[in-house]
């Protein structure tokens, strides 16, 4: 037996694994109860030094921290010399020596070290560090023993005690690259903060301030990171303050992820327990040992909003896909993003909206930073707030080596390299991603319901089940599929058909002894995103008996701004719904390309589905009522009560600000589709595109700007932010004049309910005076017995005020509305309301989507 086979024999066996214990090195290397966890340890130190000598003594790092898990747990990874997870093909090496039992162990060791031809003699470096938990000081020293245990008098050992695992990923990076081409920087914590924090205040520099943000730093080791940060943050003039909240470090008191922490926030889609932020307070919570991070705030109505991984991987490639077509890189250049099965479908939908590719890889952060690698600025984030952006050596070259010929190009470039270094190039590192948030917020001058205005998630679900046996459940496409147990993906599919935009898969877990099940369909809101116009064209086709194989029904998100997009103008170049295509039939005929009419005007399209169908009672009313018909239609259709105006309207300060999270969301996200498609507006049609975008601008900010206050006598002077772009004269006068024009639409809605209440209860089908009697039997449509294309254009319209009112669509709903408006009685109205509540063509376009909610 060798000198060092004795000695690892021997320490190993003053550390014997438990009986009955199997361990797996996973996603996040090993984890579990820190009580069993001593032997895996010490075995982890001995493949962390043959690991090194197999790269010829480059520094490995070694992390002890069970993450976001709790307390009581813990467990450790490997860091290779890039600072990067372990190569997937020492897993094994690392699962099977924890394995191992304890006579065999020595033994074992020497002849792994002989299969991977590794020469002991050779010198090793170790980089260590661990978390906060009470149990780490003791695993460390096993860790240690294990090191010790194949020392040969060329062993380092390097530990920084109490670290975060990025700032280890750095510190091994930084090492290996000390004295080449590629330094990554100064190989010491105060190293680590420096490059992030200079690059940071590049990006912001001479920008006004943003509201503090308060970070919960889950009692574990963020919290002194965080404090340090602020500290050097915290100069004259410095656009951002942290101010740190559960930041008790205090090990052993089971403070650590405890009501708090991203994992927390997250998982429960809840504030940290016993915190209360105010209305609209930026808050971002970091896990247990700081890699991962998730932002949130509470809206004015009080309603929790999760701005997570998805959001913030969003808001970068936004960002970055800009900087990098203003440096005037997007030819050279690929930016791609990388997500898992869990990014919620409308954070897709919205990234390939910005024509930004997606990539979706299996779960866990090796898979996504391996994508990430293949593109120029690859962004990567898991949707629980662990990711980064990673910068291809190449891309870097060329931002540092392109000559700006324009100001703008310069800055552009300038901010590219920065971010590149504040970005943490090892791994996801909730240090680095707050301050590329931050830098963004600062730079955009954005509120929390700004940012989370860029898209609405889809409301979603993810439930853990515990099966007998995890290891049943296999999958495909990116885990989105089962392909075992036979037939469960077919049931699963079968009940996703059901729901619009629903998505559902199941996959094993890789770091408990569970499956997971995640759902998601788009049932919330939806009401939102029906144009008024859009739904009376739906109705008719209902009424008119229309099936799915007369006609294809294309949505197009009025949220996202598509109808702005330009092959939607180029079908519609008014940018309005509904528009109909008709094939035209001579075309079919001759056996050419088939060519369609345009019919784009709602009254049109009506009488166009009604006429076709002539064997079902006619929507047309009859000849001498047409003008009558005539006079409801053009009315609703002709502005004075715009829906889409109504649903944006405030008529006081305080409905402002109630409507603020709502209208911002909505808006910004047009406004980002108009600055995406500016440039690919057709000419003709580029000074209707800038009005449409300059009013939607102004309305934004109207809500924007809703915290100055009207007279700034009254009020200190730091209500007032100093980025505005408008004289406060104009602010305030715009305010007033959307005061007013909201007061009034909503004032005509009020008359026209008033008048449609008093022709549903007048005779016009006769001259002569009729009773009661007589008036409650002709029937509840407007003209009479006979339903008309009037009644389709009046029930849509009160079915969408409804709806904005957040109003039900029963008798309670229409109640809600006309007590906002000031109406009482209104009888006739209500019983039109009632019956149209019961046909099965509202139910089909109205209910059947709220029924699934
Ligand atoms: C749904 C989910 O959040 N899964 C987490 C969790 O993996 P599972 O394989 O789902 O247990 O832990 C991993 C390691 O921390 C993390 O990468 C991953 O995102």
């Amino acid at each position: 037996m060798s000198l060092i086979t004795e000695n690892i024999s021997k320490l190993a066996h003053q550390h014997p694994p438990p009986a009955n214990h199997i361990y797996a090195y996973g996603t996040a290397g090993f984890r579990t109860k820190a009580t069993v966890l001593d032997a895996v340890l010490f075995r982890v130190g001995i493949i962390a030094v043959f690991r090194s000598q197999k790269l010829d003594g480059k520094a490995v790092g070694v992390m002890v921290t069970a993450s976001h898990n709790p307390e009581s747990d813990n467990g450790v990874k490997l860091v290779d010399p890039h600072g990067d997870m372990l190569d997937p093909s020492w897993e094994a090496y690392a699962t099977a020596l924890a394995n191992t039992p304890l006579d065999s162990f020595a033994s074992y060791c020497t002849q792994l070290a002989n299969t991977l031809k590794i020469d002991l003699s050779k010198k090793a470096n170790i980089i260590i560090a661990r978390d906060t938990r009470p149990s780490g000081d003791s695993l460390l020293a096993s860790l240690k023993d294990g090191i010790h245990a194949v020392n040969n008098g060329s062993v380092q050992v390097e530990d920084y005690g109490l670290a975060t695992t990025p700032a280890l990923h750095y510190l091994v990076r930084a090492t290996n690259s000390k004295g080449t081409n590629d330094e990554y920087g100064e190989p010491t914590i105060n190293g680590y903060m420096d490059k992030m924090v200079n690059a940071f205040n590049g990006l912001v520099q001479g920008k006004p301030s943003i509201a503090p943000l308060k970070v919960d730093c889950a009692n574990g080791i963020g919290a002194p990171y965080i404090h340090d940060l602020n500290s050097r943050l915290n100069r004259v003039d410095a656009p951002l303050t942290l101010e740190p909240v559960f930041d008790d470090t205090t090990a052993g008191i089971g403070k650590l992820n405890n009501g708090c922490g991203a994992d927390h926030v997250k998982s429960k889609q809840q504030l940290p327990v016993g915190f209360s932020p105010t209305p609209n307070q930026r808050c971002a919570s970091l896990d247990g040992d700081a890699d991962r991070i998730v932002y949130y705030y509470n809206d004015q109505r009080g309603n929790f909003k999760l701005l997570d991984g998805d959001k913030i991987a969003s808001l970068l490639s936004v960002f970055i896909i800009d900087l990098v077509d203003k440096a005037g890189l997007s030819d050279t250049a690929n930016v791609g993003v990388v997500q898992t099965a869990y990014a919620n479908g409308c954070s897709s939908k919205f990234i390939n909206a910005q024509q930004v590719p997606i990539k979706c890889v299996p779960t866990g952060v090796k898979h996504l930073h391996h994508a990430a690698q293949q593109y120029s600025v690859g962004v990567y984030f898991e949707a629980n707030g662990h990711g980064t952006v990673l910068f291809s050596d190449e891309f870097i070259n060329l931002i540092k080596n392109t000559v700006p010929v324009m100001p703008a190009q310069q800055t552009a470039l300038q901010q590219l390299i920065a971010l590149s270094e504040v970005a943490n190039q090892t791994v996801g590192d909730a240090l680095s991603d707050l301050l590329l948030v931050e830098a963004i917020l600062i730079q955009k001058q954005w509120g929390p319901a700004e940012w989370d205005g860029l898209y609405e998630d889809f409301p979603n679900r993810l439930v853990k089940v515990t099966v007998p046996d995890r290891t049943a459940f296999t999958t495909t496409d990116a885990e989105r599929k089962l392909v075992t147990p036979a037939d469960l993906q077919k049931e699963i599919d079968g009940h996703v058909s059901k729901y619009q935009d629903g998505r559902s898969f199941v996959r094993p877990s890789g770091t408990e002894d569970c499956v997971r099940v995640y759902a998601e369909a788009q049932t919330r809101g939806q009401a939102d995103e029906l144009a008024f116009k859009s739904t009376i064209v739906r109705l008719c086709l209902e009424e008119k008996i229309y099936s799915d194989q007369d006609f294809d029904l294309i949505q197009v998100d009025l949220n996202m701004g598509d109808n702005f997009h330009p092959s939607f103008l180029a079908i519609n170049p008014a940018g309005t719904l509904p528009v109909m295509l008709v094939p035209n039939a001579e075309s079919i005929k001759a056996d050419r390309p088939v060519e369609y009419t345009r019919i784009s005007d709602t009254k049109s399209i009506l009488k166009f589905l009604s006429i076709k169908r002539r064997s079902i009672p006619s929507l047309i009313p009859l000849p001498h009522l047409i003008s009558k018909s005539d006079e409801f239609i053009n009315y609703l259709l002709s502005g004075e009560v715009d829906t889409n105006f109504l649903m944006l309207s405030a008529t006081s300060p305080s409905e402002l600000e109630l409507n603020s999270t709502r209208a911002v969301s909505y808006l910004t996200s047009r406004q980002t589709a108009f600055d995406r498609y500016r440039h690919l507006c057709p000419v003709d049609r580029r000074s209707w595109f800038e009005s449409k975008s300059k009013s939607n601008m102004d309305i934004l900010d109207i809500y924007r700007y809703r915290y100055i206050p009207p007279t700034t006598t009254e009020y200190p002077n730091d209500n007032i932010p100093s980025n505005i772009d408008k004289p406060v004269e104009v602010i305030l006068k715009n305010r007033q004049d959307f005061f007013n024009a909201s007061k009034k639409t909503w004032s005509n809605v009020a008359s026209f309910l008033i008048k449609v209440d008093n022709e549903l209860s007048s005779d016009h089908l006769s001259n002569t005076t009729t009773s009661t009697e007589q008036r409650e039997q002709r029937g509840p449509w407007l003209l009479g017995h006979d339903l008309t294309l009037v009644d389709l254009i009046i029930v849509a319209f009160l079915a969408r005020v409804i709806a904005d009112i957040n109003g039900s669509m029963d008798d309670e709903g229409l109640l809600k509305l006309l007590n906002i408006v000031g109406l009482s009685l209104c009888d006739s109205l209500r019983r039109f309301w009632r019956s149209w509540i019961k046909r099965p063509s509202f139910k089909r376009v109205y209910l059947e989507r709220v029924a699934n909610d």
